[in-house]
């Protein structure tokens, strides 16, 4: 995202209004980095299923809703929040390597697209559980086909080695398996490698292996009506260079001829990384021994991706200053040295500037949390120039409320 998207203007008003730190969404950015996915597949049977992870605010969820997207949850909390947000159960797929039971008689009960099944235990978990329940659940598995996707450790998941979906060597077997069960229908095949690549061969290798079991299921007499070929294309943050969305999607449709199975995509970050910003203003400058440090509102409860993956977020004044730069240490007031949002970025500053953490759409108020006791930031989506609230600012009374302390 650039800051061109949202004028200054704006975002000095956003910050008044609802205070800081602030998430602010694009409502125009979200819509074309869907049709860009959406426009690549015309002509092909598909469904592009946004991965709720990456961003579960139903303001989001409900603007993709209406473009008529699906979704790829990962619990029943998820699930719940599609429906609030006006999302169509039909169209939404549910991954994860560790569903409750009474995750799946809620899925069950709402009438989802498919389960992306993880292992063989969860395989005979659901065929136990829709047959109490009188109905027959969609199943694909999920195939970990052994594709190293080339990003950071923590995110990648198609390796043999990962805890996610079964292996490819033990995916013909456990169709043969779960073709024996009364209660479950095989719909289709799954595969998600992992997130942020920057690459289109990991996904081509990828799709290489899932086609080869596809015809291996052909032969012995599975067929199946759609191919899910997960999420994970990355966005720029710094200089990475991730292949254009249209350039993807036709080096998989490429390799996708003649087969006539509806083709479901993941993506997540793609769909909203760029379309978010982070608010946040200078609290303090202080001049270390070695390094000077910007003190900010924003913390690694708000965006923990610097302080896990040790992440790189552009950090824009909204106000440039033409004085000289100084290289900051760009900090939140948590206590924990893993408490950055930007190492020695050359800014020009003054205590109370505005500024914004960039590229903080995907996986930003989705790990957010309430660590040292630090309420959740509002949300601001803008639509038409129209900034409107779409989550309030949790209030410090919220975060107790649940807690009880023992009678004396
Ligand atoms: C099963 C599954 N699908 C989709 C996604 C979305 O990934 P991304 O945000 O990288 O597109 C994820 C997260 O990596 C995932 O685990
Ligand atoms: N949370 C990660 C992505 C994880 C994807 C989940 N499967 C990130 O911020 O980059």
């Amino acid at each position: 995202m650039n800051l061109t998207a949202l004028p200054a203007i704006q975002l000095n008003h956003i910050a008044e209004t609802y205070g800081t730190p602030c998430y602010v969404y694009d409502h125009a950015a979200l819509v074309s980095a869907f049709q860009a996915f959406d426009t690549a597949l015309q002509g092909r049977s598909h469904l592009v299923c946004f991965a709720v992870k990456a961003n579960p605010s139903l303001a989001i969820l409900n603007t993709f809703a209406r473009l008529g997207a699906g979704f790829d949850i990962v619990s029943g909390g998820e699930l719940a929040r599609v429906i609030a947000a006006g999302g169509d159960a039909s169209k939404v797929v549910f991954s994860g390597v560790g569903k409750t039971a009474d995750e799946m008689r809620q899925a069950l009960n709402y009438g989802i697209k498919c389960f992306n099944v993880e292992s063989a235990s969860e395989l005979s978990r659901l065929n136990q559980i829709a047959g109490e329940m009188g109905k027959i659940a969609p199943i694909s598995l999920r195939v970990n086909p052994d594709v190293d996707a080339k990003t950071h450790p923590y995110i990648s998941t198609g390796l043999k080695g990962n805890k996610f979906g079964v292996a490819h060597e033990d995916a013909l077997r456990i169709y043969q398996l779960a073709a024996t069960m009364p209660n479950l229908k095989i719909t289709g095949i799954d595969c998600h490698i992992g997130s942020q690549l920057t690459e289109t061969r990991p996904f081509a290798d990828a799709l290489d292996r899932v086609l080869a079991l596809v015809d291996a299921l052909s032969d012995a007499g599975i067929t199946l009506e759609h191919l899910d070929l997960g999420g994970g294309l990355g966005i720029c943050y710094d200089n990475e260079t991730p292949p254009p969305v249209a350039d993807y999607i036709a080096a998989l449709l490429q390799k996708l001829q003649g087969r006539k199975q509806m083709i479901l995509l993941e993506p997540g970050r793609a769909l909203v990384g760029n379309a978010g910003v982070l608010l946040t203003r200078v609290e303090y400058l202080k001049a270390g021994v070695e390094k000077n440090f910007a003190i900010v509102d924003a913390a690694m409860n708000d965006l923990m991706r610097p302080a896990l993956y040790d992440a790189y977020h552009a950090i824009e004044p909204v106000n440039p200053r033409t004085s000289p730069a100084t290289v900051y240490e760009v900090v939140g007031p948590v206590c924990e040295t893993g408490d950055f949002l930007g190492h020695e970025r050359e800014l020009s500053l003054e205590e109370g500037d505005l500024l914004a953490i960039m590229s903080a759409g995907a996986y930003g108020m989705s790990m957010s949390s309430n660590y040292n006791t630090r309420p959740r930031v509002a949300e601001v989506m803008v639509r038409d120039g129209v900034a409107t609230l779409v989550r309030e600012r949790e209030q410090i009374a919220d975060l107790f409320k649940l807690e009880r302390v023992l009678e004396a």
